[in-house]
Formats: structure tokens, sequence, C-alpha cells
């Protein structure tokens, strides 16, 4: 053990008032910081080595315990602490009384012989009350173990270092210490007990434990995070493979939660998470794992499963606890569990690749409707892979220009003039083909491209319009663009620009009209009633898409300021032989006339469905019979452009 630097040589010279506070580096195994009385100009220096023997012993150690240094170098430190004896032994002992660290003695037999001032600091014990005990009456019971391994080594001339542990106080609390034993012989080097150094190191402990927490603990849930969880999920998967036993891994995403945050605020989705976390570890048994790896996405590994139906039964259970309403104040709020899970062997052997493949099953259940679990397979590993292709080719298509825009137009069914148009995304895959819209938008929704996509069609749109503007000198037919609800709830700059844009090129903002579909209106009714009236009093026009595939209610509609209603085109099929299809289609345009709304029918094929729903009242049509979407449309000014059969040439 290499000597202390000299901690205290700028001190100045001790006098007899102050001699107790001069400062003496005594090296022991462990640092050992002694106030000693002593009227010697000088530090007391002695160094030990690992086995506890001392190394050096310097001039002012020979002066204080009149030992020479040669006499002591190689003996054990804890032989010459032993009883205090006449001059410089009693100096020693003098150091061992005055050090913040418990230096203690016992036999061999585990009984305290001696214990210093620091033990009574550190264990709240006096001499008078352990000398005479067993040592073990400072252990807690679950320690009892250490101490026979103790005596055993200590008993075959070995020394126990460092020696990391927990012992008990007298006031019952516990204390971390670190313990150096070593053996104590006598004067014919025959091992007759043990001498012991113990630093309290509760301070460190809890700091390593506060650190350990900050990297290893979540926050908000004091579940473990996701570091701790892909741990545990090794630790887990080891021990699986000793004892052939099945692990599964659960992916748990809560469903639509960002609207939790967005309606209630941010300390409502804390506590909605919290609760979730709490309603996840109450569905699971106490060896399962839960963990939160951030956001709305927790993870559970089941340990010692047996059969794999078990994983798909405790995600049932957690989607069922999960779908219970969370009361977060004034009301209740519902929301659901999106699940997915992986087995360990049979769907991945490694940490990552189990988590991986939960996480796939998630996010088919998601795709599937959400509130449901599903378990890995490979085809799912397949598609997600395309996906990601696609995504890239997405990106690209959309930089590139390789998207383009058809236009068809919508009809007045009174007198087959062209009242707008509505604008169709296109893409013609290099390899696939021509892409269905629908798997488009989705993609690029998923993907975080919609806004992108948006601008991008609305900024080629924009274009067309002034085209047509140009073409007939007039005022063009409007336009009708699909807008989906992540545009509507994106910043309220996104459509300013649009409006900015239009103003730009002199287009009044009236020749737009937004088509919101209906599902993903009445997702977002609340939140998107007040975009809805800013984007109309800016001059913009609403219009309801596939109405009728959603929930969204007549007077929600009328809140939203729609101006028309599209009936979604699977009621076509059945108005020209279905008697009650008919009858629908016919209230719902009443009751849309009398909101003072105007119903558009789309997919119309046949002059009996146009027949018909012009006989119903319907004031407008779209489909392959009056004219397929073309890359051009057709130049039409509006109110009252030319009828159509004058104006076709798609
Ligand atoms: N209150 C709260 N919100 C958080 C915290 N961490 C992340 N979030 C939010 O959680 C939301 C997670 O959103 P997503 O999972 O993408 O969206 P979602 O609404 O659940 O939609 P789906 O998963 O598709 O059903 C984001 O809006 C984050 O801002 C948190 O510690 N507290």
């Amino acid at each position: 053990m290499a000597l202390h630097p000299d901690r205290t040589s700028p001190n100045p010279r001790p006098s007899a008032a102050n001699a107790n506070a001069t400062a003496i580096d005594a090296n022991v195994p462990v640092d050992v910081d002694a106030h000693v009385p002593v009227d010697v100009d000088a530090h007391v220096q002695i160094g030990v080595d690992a086995e506890g023997r001392v190394t050096h012993w310097n001039a002012a150690a020979e002066r204080l315990t009149g030992r020479l240094a040669a006499d002591v170098r190689g003996r054990s430190l804890a032989s010459l602490l032993g009883p205090a004896g006449p001059g410089g032994q009693a100096q020693l002992a003098a150091i061992v009384e005055s050090s913040d660290d418990a230096i203690v003695s016992k036999t061999l037999d585990g009984i305290v012989t001696s214990w210093n001032r620091g033990a009574q600091r550190i264990f709240g014990y006096t001499a008078e009350e352990m000398i005479g005990q067993p040592m073990t009456s400072i252990f807690p019971a679950d320690r009892y173990d250490e101490e026979p391994q103790i005596l055993a080594r200590i008993a075959r001339g070995e020394k126990v270092e460092h020696f990391e542990t927990v012992r008990r106080r007298k006031d019952g609390s516990l204390v971390h210490v670190s313990a150096t034993i070593s053996p104590m012989r006598d004067e014919t080097g025959r091992i007759v007990g043990a001498s012991k150094i113990a630093r309290d190191i509760t301070e460190r402990i809890q700091a390593e434990r506060t650190i350990w927490l900050q990297a290893n603990v979540d926050t908000l849930t004091q579940l473990p995070n996701r570091r701790q969880f892909q741990e545990r999920l090794k630790q887990e998967l080891a021990r699986a493979r000793r004892s052939h036993k099945r692990v599964a891994v659960l992916f748990v995403d809560l469903d639509r939660f960002k609207e939790v945050n967005d309606t209630l605020g941010h300390q409502a989705g804390d506590a909605l998470l919290q609760e979730a976390a709490r309603r996840i570890q109450a569905s699971v048994r106490e060896i399962d794992i839960v963990a939160r790896l951030g956001g709305d996405e927790f993870t559970v590994v089941l340990p010692d499963l047996d059969a794999a139906d078990a994983a798909a039964e405790i995600a049932r259970r957690l989607n069922a606890s999960l779908f219970e309403p969370f009361e977060l104040g004034d009301v209740p709020v519902h929301i659901s569990g999106s699940i997915g899970f992986a087995l360990f062997p049979e769907d991945g052997e490694s940490t990552d690749e189990l988590l991986q493949h939960a996480d796939l099953a998630m996010y088919a259940s998601k795709q599937h409707g959400r509130n449901q679990a599903r378990h890995y397979h490979q085809a799912l590993e397949t598609a997600a892979r395309q996906r990601v292709t696609l995504i890239a080719d997405l990106r690209r298509a959309i930089a590139q220009d390789e998207l383009w825009l058809a236009y068809q137009p919508i009809v007045r069914l009174s007198d087959g003039g062209v009242d707008h148009h509505e604008v169709l995304l296109r893409w013609d895959h290099p390899e696939r083909g021509p892409m269905p819209p629908e798997t488009l938008v989705a993609l690029a929704e998923e993907a975080g491209l919609m806004l992108l996509l948006g601008d991008w069609i609305f900024d080629q749109a924009v274009d067309q319009l002034a085209r047509w503007r140009d073409e007939a000198g007039d005022r063009p037919a409007r336009l009708a663009l699909n807008v989906s609800s992540i545009q509507l709830r994106a910043e309220p700059a996104y459509f300013g620009r649009w409006l900015d844009r239009l103003a730009e090129r002199g287009l009044e903002p009236d020749l737009l009209v937004f088509d919101v579909a209906e599902p993903s209106l009445a997702a977002h009714a609340e939140a998107l009633v007040p975009v809805l009236d800013r984007l109309r009093q800016a001059g913009l026009r609403v219009a309801i898409d596939d109405f009728g595939s959603g929930r969204t209610s007549m007077v929600q509609l009328q809140r939203m300021g729609a101006e028309t209603i599209k009936i979604d085109h699977s009621f076509l099929r059945g108005i020209e032989h279905d008697a009650q299809v008919l009858a629908l289609c016919e209230g719902l345009v009443e009751l849309a006339h009398k909101l003072g709304l105007r119903v558009i029918a789309e997919g119309v094929e046949t002059a009996t469905q146009r027949a018909v729903l012009e006989a119903i009242g319907c004031d407008l049509g779209q489909g392959h019979l009056f004219a397929a979407p073309s890359r051009n449309g057709q130049c039409v000014s509006h109110p009252d452009g030319p009828a159509l059969s004058r104006t076709l040439h798609a």
C-alpha cells in the first residue's frame, strides 16, 4: 500500500494548547484520519501492505512508539495495535481510539475483544456493551452467514479486504461498511484473533444508489427504464436457456394517448401513465418485469412460461385493465392499449430481436384496430421491411415529383354542369405500378410525411387553379382537396402559408374546399371544431367526405360548418334495388337539406343510379358515369360552368 501524501504539512507547529488537533497520517489498509495527542513535532506515517504488514515507519513513529523502523517493518500492524502497553503502544492505542473508522478485534470464535470510539460512532454501541459479545450481534439476520466464512479465512491466515456489507446500528438502522479484516498474531506468530477496520460507506452507497436509480428507473412511474429492462431481460434469457423455459416479451403501447395530453394537459397525461403502470403491474405476477420504455410505451417480461398461450392470456388481461375508464378529475377518460408479444426461444434469441418482434406485433395490433394483442409471426417482418422500403420510395417520389394529381369533376345532377373538381393523388410506383391513394396517404401519415405531402399537393393544385384561371380568363371552378386530420392538427402557420400562397397567385381562398374524411373528423371532433372555424373564417370551405362511415352526428356536422357531405360510395351499390338503402339515402338527403348542407353521391356509375339520386333530391354526383379522374381535368369557370357534355375532353 502506498503512503498517503503528507496531508498535514501546511499545519502550524503544534503547541501544548492545540496538540490534540495535530493530524497524523496512519496508513492502514483503509484510510485512518487519526487525531492524536502527541508532543512531537512531526507527522506519524505508517505504511501497511496488502497483508497488513508494516512497510513504512517514519522517525516520528519511532519517537512516538519507541520502536525502531527496522524492528517493526514486516510485522503485522494488528499485532502492534495489541493491548495498550507502555510508551509507544499506548500512543498507538490512542491513534486507534481517535480514528473515525471502526477498529475492533475479536477472537477466533467471533467474540469482540476491543471496540474503539469509531466503532461506537458508527454502530452506536459502547465498548462496554460490545466487548465479550459475539460480533454477529451487529449483523442483520440475512448476513449471519458471513461470519463463519470470515472466521474460517482468518483462521487460515487469510485477510478479507475491502469487504462491503451491511450491519445494524444500535438504533436498528442499517449502516453500509467497507471492512478489512486481518488475522491477529501473538508474539510467536500464532493466529489469536482478527482485527477489523470498518468504514461507514452509507453516504457513498446512497449516492451510488441515487446515480443507479437515475440511470435505471423511470422517474414518472418508478418502473425499470429501458436500460434496466434490457439488462434484466438478458438475465432472464440466460436463466431460461439453462432451465429450458419460455420467456415472453410484451410490448404495450397506449392508443391515442396524445389526445389525453392535447385535451386534458400534460399533467393529466402523466397521471394516466402512472395509473396505466400500476394497472399493468397489478395484472402480472410478482416475478414478471414491467418497464416503461418511454412515452406511452411499456414492456413486460414473463419468465418461466410453460405454455405459449399463457402470454396471450396475460396480454388479454392487460388489454382489459387498460380499457377500464381512467378517473382523471371530473370526467372518466377512455383509452386502450395495443399489445404485441414475442416468445423466447421460438420468436427470437436476443433481447433486441425479441423486443423488435414484439414491437412489430404491437404495430400490427394498431393497424388492425387497436385495443388488442397479437403474437409475432415472420410475415410481419417481411411486411415491415416492405413498408420501410416503400416509405423511402415515397420520400423520393415527393422530392422528385414522381407523384401526380388527377382531377375528377363533381357534377350538378340538375343540369350536368361541373360544380367543382376533386383533387386525387396518384403515384405510379416504378416497380409496383399504381398505388392506391389510401395506401399512399396511410404510408405518408405513418412516416410523418403527411404535412410535406399535403404541401406538395396544395402547391400543384394551386398551379392548376392558376392555369385554369388564365385559360378561362375567369374565376375557375373550385378544387376539393383531401385534408387529413394530421394536417388539421398542424400548427396554424401550416395553413397560413397556404393562404399566403393563394393570395400571391391572386386566387380567392373560397376556391378551395377542404374534404375531411368523417372517421378522422369523428376521432378528433372537439379539437378540430375551432380549427375548421378559423379556416372558414379565412374563406376556405369544408366538406365531409365518406359520410356514414364514421360516427359524426348531424349536430357535430353543423358545428363544423360543413357545406357539403359526400355519401360514401358503399351506399350507392344498393340504391337501385334495396328499398332500405334507398330510404336511408333519401332520409339523409332530406336531413342534410334541412341543415343547409348539399349532398354529393360518389361512385355514380350507372344512369339508373343517377336517376334515382336525382329523384331523391341529391345535389351532386361524382363517378365514372360523368368522368373518370384525369390528369388535366377540365377548364371550367364557376359557378355556371358549361354542361359537362360540352366540356369533357378527358
Ligand atoms: N404526459 C406525458 N406525455 C408524454 C410523456 N412522454 C411522451 N409523451 C407523449 O406521449 C405521446 C405518445 O404519442 P404516440 O404514441 O405517438 O401517439 P398516440 O396518440 O398514443 O397514438 P397511437 O400510439 O398511434 O395510438 C406523445 O404525444 C408524447 O409527447 C410523458 O412523460 N408524459
